[in-house]
């Protein structure tokens, strides 16, 4: 039977005083990629920042890697990386992968490794704030995929990449899957959706569909995930 690296029932999150997830619930397959989309302000980084746990005011169950999510056991086993470049402008690519390696205890034999996953062999010694904002978002990658990590969480590491890139990158995502990672990558570009195993349609903090590609596409009878989305938010509408 295949496992969960991450299961989530009746998650609820309350932020400012509006409640933003109503009570979502699904579950990723170890080894998949996911596609998290939904359009802007739909709850896509408060859902992921409930699976790595950050967020506060969640109700309901997150259970991550079978643990808690949160649980300080759970550090070095996610990587996680947001829409913010989390790395230093003022190093090059090579010293912030080191540096990242030795914080998380990491042998900085991962660090070439890392460079070579994410295409950046040509710019190891470049400081990171004279690079392009898609080299930048790499070097972000680079360091979350240190250690291997067995839960990868990218809050939407394609945008402002061109269309090689892009292409590149899901190559990369379902590499790791291939290994045995879990990946979800949060979107608002319906294009990517085809690249992913699974789907999870956001809107309003609600969960409209958790199915594969094709799946999805059969259920509403179209060739095109935007018009599938579309489909199911008229249905939803229709149903109240
Ligand atoms: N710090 C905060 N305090 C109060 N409300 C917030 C805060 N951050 C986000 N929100 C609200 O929570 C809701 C969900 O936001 P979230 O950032 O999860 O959406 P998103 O789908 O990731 O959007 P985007 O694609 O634009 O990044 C939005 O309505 C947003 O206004």
């Amino acid at each position: 039977m295949m496992k969960n690296a991450v299961t989530c029932r009746d998650v609820v999150v309350v932020r400012g005083d509006r409640e933003v997830l109503h009570g979502v619930g699904f579950d990723l397959a170890a080894g998949s990629v996911t596609g998290l989309l939904g359009p802007s302000g739909c709850g896509k980084t408060t859902l992921i920042r409930a699976i790595v746990g950050l967020q506060a005011k969640v109700t309901g169950s997150v259970e991550v890697l079978g643990l808690p999510a949160g649980a300080a056991k759970l550090r070095g086993r996610i990587g996680y990386v947001t829409q913010e470049p989390s790395v230093y402008g003022d190093l090059t690519v090579t010293e912030n992968l080191r540096f990242f390696a030795a914080v998380l205890g990491i042998s900085s034999d991962d660090v070439d490794r890392v460079i070579e996953a994410v295409d950046l062999r040509s710019h190891t010694d470049a400081r990171v704030d004279r690079l392009s904002g898609g080299q930048r978002s790499r070097v972000s990658l680079a360091a979350a995929l240190l250690g291997n990590p067995e839960l990868l969480v990218l809050d939407e590491p394609t945008v402002g990449l061109d269309p090689v890139l892009r292409r590149d990158l899901w190559e990369l995502f379902h590499r790791l899957a291939d290994d045995g990672a879990t990946l979800l990558v949060s979107s608002h570009v319906m294009d990517e959706a085809v690249r992913c195993d699974r789907l999870l349609l956001m809107r309003e903090g609600d969960l409209l569909a958790d199915e594969t590609p094709d799946a999805l596409l059969q259920s509403v009878g179209t060739d095109d995930i935007e018009q599938a989305f579309l489909t199911l938010i008229d249905r939803k509408a229709g149903a109240r």
